[in-house]
């Protein structure tokens, strides 16, 4: 019997638009998955032996990175803050775009950056801030914070916060700007490597699957 096959996926905001893509590539859940109020994680598809686990966006790496999952949708985010080795990402699935940018109180931008050797920042994205600030000379010390960053500068926690923007209506709410773009986003489909490498058969093909849906849902645009 073949090892269980494991898609791991968000539970936020991203599913919505993945599910669709998941069915044109031909993997569809069973139908508690829709069901709010069910306090199951994983489960059954249409597919025999494969299954779909829901969980949080950060541990759709975590899940894939360690081969406990074969297979993963999540933000570019992700990946880049983590950078596993063993993750590959092989299909832009042109769903979740948002970008990841440092902001500022509307009344602290006369602050010049350039003149800093040193900042304070709140995010959830530790890693590429420190990055970000790297490449310009700037020592980035990092309140860990797992959402509502926006609350930081006014509370005092610090005068910067690295968070993902979309509309920008979270930033204007709270009094923030935008002050650069990190990076922009958007949902890839990810795989174990190892578990590329040993179960070919089964994934190459269902890479294939996810990237002709893609272009089908594009060009049905
Ligand atoms: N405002 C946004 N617009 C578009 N995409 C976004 C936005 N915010 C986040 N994303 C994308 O969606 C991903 C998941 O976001 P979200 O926070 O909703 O997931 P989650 O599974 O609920 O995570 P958690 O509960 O751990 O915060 C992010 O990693 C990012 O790639
Ligand atoms: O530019 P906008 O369109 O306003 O989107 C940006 C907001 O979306 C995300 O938060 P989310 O709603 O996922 O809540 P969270 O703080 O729990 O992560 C992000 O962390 C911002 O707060």
């Amino acid at each position: 019997m073949t090892a269980p096959l494991i898609i791991a996926v968000p539970k936020g905001r991203i599913l919505d638009e993945a599910l669709p893509l998941l069915a044109r590539a031909g993997i569809e859940p069973e139908a508690e998955f829709h069901d709010k109020k069910s306090r199951a994680l994983r489960f059954a598809t249409n597919r025999e032996g494969m299954s779909i686990i829901r969980v949080r966006a950060f541990d759709v790496a975590t899940f894939v990175a360690h081969g406990a999952a074969q297979v993963g949708i999540v933000g570019s985010d992700v990946i880049e803050e983590f950078d596993y080795s063993q993750i590959y990402a092989p299909v832009d699935l042109d769903i979740g775009h948002c970008r990841l940018s440092v902001a500022q109180p509307a009344d602290a931008l006369d602050e010049d950056e350039a003149a800093m050797s040193h900042v304070r920042v709140a995010t959830k994205y530790p890693h590429l801030t420190r990055r970000h600030y790297e490449a310009r000379g700037i020592q980035a010390e990092c309140v860990k914070l797992n959402g509502a960053m926006e609350l930081a500068p006014s509370l005092g926690l610090s005068r910067r916060i690295v968070d993902l923007v979309s509309s920008g209506a979270t930033l204007k709410a709270n009094g923030l700007v935008e002050t650069s773009i990190i990076m922009q986003i958007s949902a890839r489909l990810i795989v174990n490597r190892a578990a590329l490498k040993m179960r070919a058969s089964e994934l190459v093909p269902m890479i294939e699957a996810f990237r002709a849906a893609v272009e089908v849902r594009d060009a049905a645009a």
